[in-house]
């Protein structure tokens, strides 16, 4: 399986916008394997409307709380389980998205990291790029670190941050790839406009 799984310093830190980003640009599938805060919208939705050709692969598990999924499930009477997590069958490039961080419960035991090293797909690390991102994001590195999961690199989302880019790729020996700066709208004209990756998924 070729592609990248989108994980993030937090939620809201612009996992969907990379992934429709990345989705655009390398012309790959999406997933976002488990939703929550459905009553509200979808990440799968937007990113069917930023990026109208992607297919799009149905989420395993759709709750309408916005709220960690081991708790949105637990409200419906649900419970996420990770065997059910089963990556769509494509033959295309496949830019799975992470609901929150890497350390988001998915049920009373396992956490989205622990999803993360069953799929094995390498890591994207989106990062807020203000005050307060190098120890998020170091901190979100380790936990990747720890569990052997392959870390492509980091896109920094916000205003350019030379310093903090640089004690991120110091400190956490990893490349920043790209650095998104605030958009006027999120469109799929923006999204279309966004300068092309300069780094490619892996994987056979
Ligand atoms: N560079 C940007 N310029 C303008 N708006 C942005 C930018 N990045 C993100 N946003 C907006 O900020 C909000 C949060 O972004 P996004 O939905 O991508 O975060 P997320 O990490 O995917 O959140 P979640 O954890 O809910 O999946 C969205 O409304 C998005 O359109
Ligand atoms: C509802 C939100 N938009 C995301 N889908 C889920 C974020 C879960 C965050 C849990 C936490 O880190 O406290
Ligand atoms: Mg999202």
């Amino acid at each position: 399986m070729r592609g990248v799984f989108v994980t993030g310093t937090d939620t809201d830190v612009g996992k969907t916008l990379v992934s429709a980003w990345l989705t655009q640009a390398w012309g790959a599938d999406y997933w976002k394997p488990v939703q929550t805060g459905a009553a509200e919208i979808t990440d799968y939705g937007t990113v069917g409307h930023l990026v109208p050709d992607a297919v799009i692969h149905p989420a395993t598990y759709v709750f309408q709380a916005p709220l960690s999924p081991h708790e949105a499930a637990r409200r419906e009477g649900a419970r996420i389980d990770l065997s059910a997590l089963v990556p769509p069958k494509t033959d295309n490039v496949l830019v799975v998205e992470g609901a929150g961080g890497a350390m988001v419960p998915l049920n009373e035991i396992a956490l989205t990291v622990d999803f993360m090293e069953r799929l094995g797909l390498p890591a994207l690390v989106v990062t807020r790029s203000n005050l307060g991102t190098i120890n998020h994001t170091l901190m979100t590195l380790e936990v990747l670190r720890r569990r052997r999961i392959p870390i492509l690199g980091v896109v920094m989302n916000g205003q350019k941050n030379p310093a903090n880019r640089q004690a991120i790729e110091h400190f956490g020996a990893v490349p920043v790839l790209a650095e998104i700066q605030p958009l006027p709208a999120v469109t799929a004209a923006t999204v279309a406009g966004l300068p092309r990756p300069t780094f490619q998924p892996i994987g056979e």
